[in-house]
């Protein structure tokens, strides 16, 4: 079942000259796939993420997500839809530096005016498998940048989103704690079939994916699916990347 269905998206940004950032792109995503976008700097792919995650409004073309389109909602099921529907999680971890790491995480329920119980019910149970226990009365300035990021993740679970999109989230992130949020990732994508899109410019990161969408100048380009051992897929992720234009000389040298 297509948990998304994007159908002959137009992006234009008007202005002094307008830009086209993407052009007549369709593509749909399974629910529970784990779906990397990648593409050259000024691609389209943050345009795409924010109409994805409903941030910003198509020129032209549908978006089905969960069977609705959230474009025909008025502005406050919009805020209600987003806030169910989907999670985000950033590449600088937007955490709210004044509250503690159980805090950050229980944001969205606050929001929500659920009890208290319920929230501390849920939150220990994510907090448990994403390895956050210990560090919960801790602040965002007191805890690494990988703890930060789970706790991100953790905050974007807590509604049980349908989909979490995600913008660059190793990007701040030493090779360690980045292959540790991937993991988790990938733990959250297989035991709660949550669908994750994500946007990187990172192979390695792409290699944990299921699929890999390659876009360019807003347009599709090419597509690969993971059908055998994570280094294979990676060297075919850095194959395309050098089809694409990028300086595949500068990524050779990684090593999975
Ligand atoms: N608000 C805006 N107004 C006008 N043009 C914009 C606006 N936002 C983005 N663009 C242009 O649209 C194109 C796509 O931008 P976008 O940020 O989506 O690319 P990207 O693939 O995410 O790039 P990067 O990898 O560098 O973050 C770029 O040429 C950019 O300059």
């Amino acid at each position: 079942m297509s948990i998304l269905v994007l159908d002959d998206i137009t992006k234009v940004y008007e202005g002094k000259v307008a830009h086209l950032a993407i052009n007549q792109l369709s593509f749909e995503v399974e629910k529970g796939e784990f779906l990397a976008v990648m593409g050259p700097s000024g691609s389209g792919k943050t345009t795409l993420l924010n109409i994805i995650s409903t941030i910003d409004r198509p020129t032209s073309g549908d978006l089905l997500i969960n069977g609705l389109n959230p474009l025909e909602l008025n502005k406050d099921d919009l805020s209600l839809f987003r806030r169910r529907q989907l999670g985000f999680v950033f590449q600088n971890f937007n955490l709210l530096p004044a509250l503690t790491v159980e805090e950050n995480m229980v944001l969205p329920l606050t929001l929500d005016g659920q009890p208290v119980e319920k929230m501390k019910e849920k939150v220990e149970k994510i907090a448990e498998s994403l390895d956050l226990m210990n560090i919960l009365e801790k602040r965002p300035a007191e805890i690494s940048g990988g703890q930060a990021q789970r706790t991100a993740i953790g905050r974007a679970l807590i509604h049980r989103p349908s989909i979490i999109l995600a913008d660059e989230p190793t990007g701040n992130l030493d090779s360690k704690a980045a292959r540790d949020v991937l993991e988790v990732l990938t733990q959250v994508n297989k035991l709660s079939d949550t669908t994750i899109i994500m946007v990187t410019h990172d192979p390695i990161a792409a290699s944990y994916c299921d699929r890999v969408l390659f876009i360019k100048d807003g347009e599709y380009f090419n597509e690969i699916y993971k059908d055998d051992r994570r280094q294979t897929f990676f060297q075919r992720i850095l194959n395309v990347l050098s089809l694409l234009g990028g300086n595949v000389n500068d990524l050779n040298s990684l090593r999975i």
